[in-house]
């Protein structure tokens, strides 16, 4: 691991106009790693303006800086150059009004699932019974009602990875990141946490970046997705999907617009990509 390189003359303080409508707001961002043994440009010439509610998937070969990309607009890397907003501030350190998911749920094995979901709230000392009244919700809207007081290893992967999203929804916060959530799941897991993801985000209207290694997932959940190139990643190219915001599974990967999409993406990705 190494911190990537920053450059101390990038620009500081808000940036007045578009920004301030885009929940996140990516400038013209390069990110490079120094390690002892390599220098590796994962990002370079980068931007993207999400605007507030929009579902954005993002695509790329192993290795194009996907997960940098996350991680600088969580606050948790610095870009070597150039600038993220959300909501119109500058990210200058790690940011406590996001949701991050990950691949793995990353559980705390002794807690049950009301009790994984509720540290978030204990973190953010959160009031106990808005925590409480939040939780169930959470429950209900992920279907994990009945399952509430049991531990992590009594849980199949889908519920575990679905604990991990109420636990990343507690504070509701405007951005939800994801990295590859459901990437470890079975296929009519993922499908069915694909169909429930739609549903969540149309009742949040959260804003959500997704980096997935799955095409018909990136389509099936977004407003936009973003294809990205070998590394050092760059954008190749923003595609709008074109699809109503409810989308039942099967009757949305019959469209027509769905396999215009994915094959354009497909294309862009060229016969070599790291993607399913
Ligand atoms: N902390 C770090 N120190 C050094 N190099 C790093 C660090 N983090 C990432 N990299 C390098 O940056 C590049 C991009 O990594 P990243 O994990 O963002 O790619 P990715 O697109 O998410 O990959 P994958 O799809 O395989 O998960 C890789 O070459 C990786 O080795």
């Amino acid at each position: 691991m190494s911190k990537p390189e920053t450059d101390s003359t990038t620009a500081s303080g808000r940036d007045p106009g578009p920004a301030e409508q885009a929940a996140v707001r990516i400038d013209e961002v390069a990110v490079r790693f120094r390690t002892r043994k390599r220098d590796v440009t994962a990002l370079r010439e980068v931007s993207l303006d999400v605007p507030m509610g929009e579902f954005v998937a993002i695509v790329g070969p192993s290795g194009c800086g996907k997960s940098t990309l996350l991680k600088m607009v969580a606050g948790l890397l610095k870009p070597t150059t150039g600038t993220v907003r959300l909501n119109g501030e500058k990210v200058a350190g790690p940011r406590h009004d996001i949701g991050y998911v990950f691949q793995r749920a990353a559980l705390l094995e002794w807690r049950s699932a009301r009790r994984n979901i509720l540290l978030q709230a204990e973190m953010r000392r959160m009031p106990g019974e808005q925590a409480r009244r939040r939780t169930a919700e959470l429950i209900e809207m992920t279907g994990l009602s009945g399952f509430e007081d049991a531990l992590p290893h009594e849980l199949s992967g889908g519920m575990q990875q679905r604990v991990a999203l109420c636990r990343a929804l507690l504070h509701e916060p405007p951005v939800l990141l994801m990295d590859e959530p459901f990437g470890a799941l079975d296929a009519l897991t993922r499908e069915q946490l694909n169909i429930e993801m739609n549903r969540i985000w149309r009742t949040t209207r959260t804003t959500v970046l997704l980096v997935t290694h799955s095409i018909p997932e990136a389509v099936f959940l977004a407003n936009r997705v973003v294809v990205m190139s070998d590394r050092p990643g760059t954008i190749r190219e923003i595609i709008d999907v074109d699809l109503p915001a409810e989308r039942e599974y099967a009757a949305t990967l019959a469209m027509p617009e769905f396999a215009s999409v994915a094959g354009r993406i497909r294309e862009l990705l060229g016969a070599g990509a790291a993607v399913e």
